[in-house]
């Protein structure tokens, strides 16, 4: 076994399918993020005593989990040490309650208690942009830029109780839990070492990283309480793509039962098991694109948003099944055009590199007005109009939605900020991610090759952002991960991580 196992995944941004993703009719438009989480695993120094895992979160106040973990003949049970001060987190217990469960009825008692030896020793990171850096940049007496995020140390502390830190909405339990039971999976042997080596969609990818993607949707939604569409961990797992959800039922039997002692999850939770019936399409934004997410101090509380929505729905069948299915043809031209502005690049990446130059300096309603666009250009400048017309549409009927059902999907706030941001010359377009609400907008802007950094789109989206008093409209660093989804990594690649593994703090 190797000294240490590193397994990162990204956040999430639901560009496209909020609420419809709950329905396995409709797919949603996932994108994964550059910001990851990461779970070191080592094996623990040698101690007398009784085996115990040890979790740090070092970029938190108190918060050192301790588990002291009972094999048997019959089960294994992780038990949180009584005398620890951190409080509980139903998520990392859980998350290696069941990893450890499926471990045990993989291998059985005596090599599980072999592998695990004088216990394990966690280190969860995640990246800043998962956490509100506000505070941190007010301390440091640094205005809300992309230029000010990229100064602070990485994994920065956030100086408080993990309970009381302020999200930022990419998706940090997703990540956390897919790391978690993906590095534990691979620390203990469970999947090959290469199970995570490529990258894809469902078709391509190893049993080793089905199982991990099982594994964490279950986790995650006991952690939960309830079935999501699970669009997040999916992305956590296989990357950005084209999400269809699993039907619930495959986990209710496990859900239900998750505290007896005998039960066979590694039939349930088996990739081979065809009652896991997601479905993943790869995807990816196109070339000379960049995404940007703001944080919009002024949250909103998701589950109210989605049992608002979906009450509605129930009550007026006709009027939502009328919206959600122009809601989805919408949400598919958007992906597909997306798609095909990767093909047309491929096709013709000199004329693709022009039209992106083109159009980067011009507003969006200007994009088709040149009366001269040579004809091997027209039909990009015409995708990339499309493009962007129909993320017009979608914010159109995600307002309607709202309005119907008397939920602020996109409120009056965000749409005279969404607004503003799409006016902007280079911008393809925006909106609110997953449920919508306060919490956030992503923008899709140009992202020429050799433009200087003032000159791009980027840039003037940001001084926009800056400047704007309505709202406290924070940047993100994120962008689409380049990474795809969940993958090991080199310690000493992750700039920070091995500093917090050994125990340095990054102090505010
Ligand atoms: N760094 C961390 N270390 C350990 N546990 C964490 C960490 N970050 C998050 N968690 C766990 O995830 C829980 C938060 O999950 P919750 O589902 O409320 O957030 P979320 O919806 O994923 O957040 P968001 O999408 O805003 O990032 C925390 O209560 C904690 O148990
Ligand atoms: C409303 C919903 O479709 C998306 C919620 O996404 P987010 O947490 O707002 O990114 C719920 C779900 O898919 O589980």
């Amino acid at each position: 076994m190797s000294a240490s196992t590193v397994v990162s995944s990204p956040g999430k941004v639901l560009l496209a399918g909020g609420y419809l993703v709950l329905d396995p009719r409709h797919d949603g438009l996932v994108v994964a993020t550059s910001s990851r989480f990461y779970t070191v695993v080592r094996a623990a120094a040698p101690q007398q005593g009784p085996l115990q895992i040890r979790v740090r979160s070092p970029q938190f106040v108190d918060a050192t989990w301790t588990y002291a973990v009972h094999i048997d003949q019959g089960t294994v049970r992780v038990d949180q040490l009584p005398d620890d001060s951190a409080g509980k987190n139903k998520f990392v217990q859980l998350a290696l309650d069941q990893t450890l469960r499926l471990a045990w009825e993989h291998m059985g008692p005596q090599p599980l208690a072999a592998l695990l030896a004088h216990g394990l020793d966690v280190t969860i990171a995640g990246d800043n942009d998962f956490y509100s850096q506000r505070a941190q940049l007010t301390d440091r007496r640094l205005p809300a830029t992309l230029q000010s995020l990229a100064a602070l140390p990485p994994f920065l502390h956030t100086a408080v109780r993990l309970p009381e830190v302020h999200k930022t909405g990419l998706g940090s339990s997703a990540a956390l839990i897919t790391s978690l039971v993906s590095a534990l999976l691979l620390h203990l042997q469970i999947v090959p070492a290469d199970a995570l080596a490529s990258q894809g969609g469902l078709e391509s990818a190893s049993a080793g990283r089905k199982l991990a993607h099982n594994v964490a949707q279950y986790v995650h939604c006991l952690a939960q309480g309830k079935v999501g569409s699970g669009f997040d961990v999916a992305s956590a797992v296989f990357g950005s793509q084209l999400y269809t959800r699993f039907d619930p039922l495959v986990i209710q039997p496990l859900m239900d039962n998750h505290l007896e002692s005998v039960q066979s999850l590694s039939r349930t939770l088996s990739p081979e098991n065809p009652a896991w019936d997601y479905r993943v399409a790869p995807f990816k934004l196109p070339p000379y694109t960049r995404l940007m997410l703001a944080d919009v101090d002024a949250g909103s509380d998701t589950p109210s948003l989605v049992g608002k929505v979906l009450r509605w729905r129930k009550e007026h069948p006709a009027e939502a099944d009328a919206l959600w299915d122009a809601l989805d043809a919408s949400n598919k031209a958007f992906s597909e055009t997306l798609l095909r502005l990767s093909e047309l690049h491929d096709e013709q990446p000199a004329q693709y590199a022009v039209v992106v130059k083109y159009l980067a300096s011009l507003q969006s309603i200007q994009w088709l007005a040149h009366p001269n666009i040579p004809d091997n250009q027209l039909k990009i400048v015409e995708a990339f109009s499309r493009a962007h017309l129909v993320s017009e549409d979608i914010r159109a009927r995600m307002r309607e939605m709202g309005s119907a059902s008397g939920v602020p999907i996109e409120p009056p706030e965000q749409t005279a900020l969404l607004n503003g941001c799409v006016a902007v010359a280079g911008v393809i377009g925006g909106g609110v991610p997953g449920a919508g609400g306060y919490d956030a907008i992503w923008v899709l802007a140009f992202d020429p090759a050799g433009c200087a950094e003032p000159e791009q789109p980027a840039s003037r989206v940001a001084a926009l952002w800056a400047g704007w008093r309505a709202l406290d409209v924070s940047p993100l660093r994120a962008a689409e991960s380049p990474a795809g989804g969940a993958r090991v990594e080199a310690l000493a690649d992750v700039p920070g991580l091995a500093e917090l593994v050994a125990g340095y703090v990054w102090s505010i």
